[in-house]
């Protein structure tokens, strides 16, 4: 069911800092923030030849990131996404085989539909799913 690792997202005290690193000290095409307010986040997304990064900063009052970096001021992981043919179908499988879905499926940052299940069903890891 899973197929390609669309993105690897890093939560960031400090946006701003965060391109400027990459671009700088890592030469990384670091792209340019967009405002999610959905999903409480702004993400930037970093180009690799192989997949993606996606930096996620708190946006708005409710930001679903923002207990994480309390629990890690520095930053971290936050999760990984992985590509799916059909979300609706990934998503009644993964409930029907008992996995928490958070929330409902939402259109994410690629204007496709996306669902995240819960990282203590996964291993400590929070899995986001993107139909492509
Ligand atoms: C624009 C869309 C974009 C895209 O790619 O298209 C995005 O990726 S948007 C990304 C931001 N949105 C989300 O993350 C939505 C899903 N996340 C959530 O619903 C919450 O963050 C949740 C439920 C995962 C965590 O909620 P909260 O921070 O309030 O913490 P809890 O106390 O409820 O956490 C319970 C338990 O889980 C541990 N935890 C929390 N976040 C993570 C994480 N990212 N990775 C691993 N573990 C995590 C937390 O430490 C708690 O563990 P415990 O042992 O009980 O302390
Ligand atoms: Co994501």
């Amino acid at each position: 069911m899973i197929g390609r690792l669309n993105h690897v997202a890093i939560a960031v005290p400090d946006l701003e800092a965060a391109c400027a690193q990459y671009r700088g000290a890592l030469g990384a095409n670091v792209g340019e923030p967009q405002d999610e307010p959905d999903h409480g986040v702004t993400v930037v997304f970093i180009e690799l030849p192989n997949t993606k990064i996606e930096f996620l900063y708190p946006l708005g009052d409710n930001s679903p990131i923002a207990g994480f970096l309390e629990k890690n001021p520095a930053g971290g992981i936050h999760h990984i996404c992985y590509e799916v043919e059909d979300i609706e179908v990934a998503r009644d499988k993964l409930l029907a085989e008992g996995a928490r879905v958070l929330g409902d499926i939402k259109i994410g940052a690629h204007n496709k539909p996306v669902l995240f299940l819960h990282p203590k069903d996964f291993n400590g890891c929070l899995v986001e799913l993107e139909q492509v």
